[in-house]
């Protein structure tokens, strides 16, 4: 974790879709990929002109005669906290490059539990303002990674029959029997959870699901937005506020022609129809009454400015209730409470040449050639070392003499490397060449510089990774507050703890300890383990700032 950054308006989004083409539009804030599809090394740049360091982020060109005819915005998305305006801001693209300015706080504590989100559940009649005052909350809020969900996302997929009948506008959509229930609440049980989550995709236009999904992740505030939001039990169990908005009727019904019409491909005398045959009669058998379950209900929606600033403040109160100083709580841990080391802990064992090639590295007047020639062989031999730790079985081949060698081979070839950028990607090359196609992921955590707490930025990981062993490279590990965070993401990713091996030139004795502590299960593996760190979280005796003296990017490392 080396680069520095500006910190600029924070916002951010958390979540992806996996069709990168889509993310052009209305839900523009993405920047976690779903998927791996492409890798290229040292993609990446840092040059005075970008406020951080940007990992390659490959984007087609978009190809407007694919998309479907969709709704101005797509509501499941995540927002970025504040307007438009300003998420455009804080996030600048290219053709290749996609930068961010603000990332995602730790949502765990120092011992790696996570902290719930607070999930704020918004209900009302159709056109009544829902997502309008979601998004007004989130402007307002100004924290990073709000993720809002639409319950328009779990409609039932339609058979023919019932295809037929919606194309008629007979098919009731306001039905409470409308949605999947049961996907609708594993869905929000597993953001609350911060697990990663498959969002479907709802189509306005054919009734029916795109195929792509959206990747969604956990956030420190969750909105779930829809017109049956109270109806389940479960669904209420999960809401930590629930906000009922109430429109007149004559207004929704002007708002919902002009929108059905002018984004849902629909016409007049069709939602006319389906307004006073099913959307009304539903309003008033199913939605109205859940107006009871309401803590607040805010007349009129958006535009009830006083009701929403009582929320955010609400809100605000409530997170900073749940408030996290991570590093320094990590550092804080190790100094009162020093624990033995865990067998979890593999230190390569330290041979003159190893301390030899510590010698060059840790040396402040090593030029950058040098730096690099003797980081790289160092990093090579903790990645050969981290191989030997994987599981082996017996194997015998036949040499060209026609003779047998009882040999062995790796138990399992599903092995992933993830790199923490930009320090960790220096370990990729290591990692390729000696793991035959292998896949690479990578995870930008950034320090935030007034609050000194990790960020995540974006992260790119096989979509499968769950079925991967996971080598998890960081240059350096000082209290261990960053590869706790990647950690985490792995984890959320459903990576089992067991297959993660986090690999390190260089730790700190407390780093160690936090690690070992929070996650038992994972590996620890690294060439040396420095006793001390100073109170700017640097190793001591340390090796300076790696990805600075690797990168070349900040004469002064100290
Ligand atoms: N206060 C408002 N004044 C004018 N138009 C509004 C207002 N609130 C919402 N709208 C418009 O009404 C439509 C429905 O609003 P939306 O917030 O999407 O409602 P819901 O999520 O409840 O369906 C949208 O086209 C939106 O732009
Ligand atoms: N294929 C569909 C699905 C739903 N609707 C209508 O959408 C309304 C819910 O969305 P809001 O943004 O208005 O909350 C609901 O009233 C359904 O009638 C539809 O028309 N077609």
């Amino acid at each position: 974790m080396a680069a520095k950054i500006n910190t600029l308006d924070p916002p951010s989004s958390a979540s992806s879709e996996s069709d990168i083409l889509e993310t052009q539009g209305d839900v523009s804030e993405v920047f976690i990929e779903g998927e791996l599809e492409e890798e290229r090394s040292g993609d990446f740049y840092n040059t005075p002109a970008s406020p951080i360091t940007v990992p390659y982020c490959p984007r087609p060109p978009s190809t407007g005669s694919q998309r479907s005819p969709r709704s101005r915005r797509q509501r499941t998305t995540s927002l970025n906290q504040s307007s438009k305006k300003s998420a455009a801001e804080s996030m600048i693209r290219t053709q290749h490059r996609t930068i961010y300015t603000a990332g995602r706080p730790p949502w765990y504590n120092s011992e790696g539990q996570k902290v719930e989100p607070f999930v704020i559940g918004i209900c009302g009649g159709s056109a009544s303002g829902k997502t309008t005052v979601a998004e007004k909350i989130i402007e307002s809020l100004g924290v990073p990674w709000v993720t809002l969900l639409s319950m328009d996302s779990f409609y039932k997929v339609l058979n023919e029959k019932q295809h037929e009948i919606a194309d008629r506008n007979e098919y009731n959509f306001d039905h409470p029997d409308a949605f999947d229930f049961e996907l609708l609440i594993s869905t929000l049980q597993r953001l609350k959870e911060g697990r990663k989550v498959e969002v479907p995709i709802y189509n306005f236009v054919t009734h029916s699901r795109e195929t792509r999904t959206k990747t969604m992740y956990g956030a420190n505030v969750i909105i779930f937005e829809g017109i049956l939001t109270f109806h389940h039990p479960k669904v209420n169990e999960i809401l930590d506020m629930k906000i009922f908005v109430d429109t007149d009727a004559d207004v929704r019904l002007a708002r919902r022609l002009r929108r059905d019409i002018n984004q849902r491909g629909r016409d007049l005398d069709g939602v006319l129809k389906q307004y006073t045959s099913m959307v009304q009669p539903s309003f008033n058998h199913y939605i109205a009454p859940l107006m009871s379950h309401a803590d607040i209900i805010v007349p009129r929606g958006g535009e009830n400015e006083v009701a929403i600033q009582l929320i955010v403040q609400h809100v605000q109160t409530q997170l900073q209730l749940r408030g996290l100083k991570l590093r320094e709580e990590l550092a804080q841990a190790y100094a009162t409470n020093k624990q033995p080391r865990p067998d979890t802990v593999k230190l390569l064992p330290t041979t003159p040449q190893i301390r030899g090639l510590h010698t060059f590295i840790r040396n402040k007047d090593t030029p950058r050639d040098e730096f690099i020639f003797y980081s790289k062989r160092l990093i090579r031999l903790v990645i050969e070392y981290t191989l030997s730790l994987m599981t082996f079985i017996d194997k015998t081949v036949e040499t060209p003499q026609g003779v047998f060698y009882h040999g062995n081979r790796m138990a399992t070839g599903k092995i992933c490397g993830v790199s923490i950028l930009r320090a960790g990607e220096t370990m990729e090359q290591a990692v390729y060449d000696v793991c035959k196609d292998i896949r690479i992921g990578k995870i930008l955590i950034q320090t935030n510089l007034q609050t000194g707490e990790p960020e995540l930025y974006y992260l790119r990981l096989p979509k499968d990774i769950k079925d991967f062993k996971v080598i998890l490279m960081d240059a350096t590990v000082a209290t261990g507050a960053a590869a706790m965070m990647a950690i985490r993401v792995l984890l959320d990713h459903d990576v089992q703890e067991s297959n993660i091996l986090i690999v390190s030139l260089l730790m700190a004795e407390s780093g160690v300890q936090s690690i070992a502590y929070a996650f038992p299960k994972v590996q620890i593996v690294t060439t040396a383990i420095d006793p001390e760190i100073n109170d700017k979280f640097y190793v001591l005796p340390g090796i300076g700032n790696f990805g600075d003296r690797y990168f070349g990017t900040e004469p002064d490392y100290c």
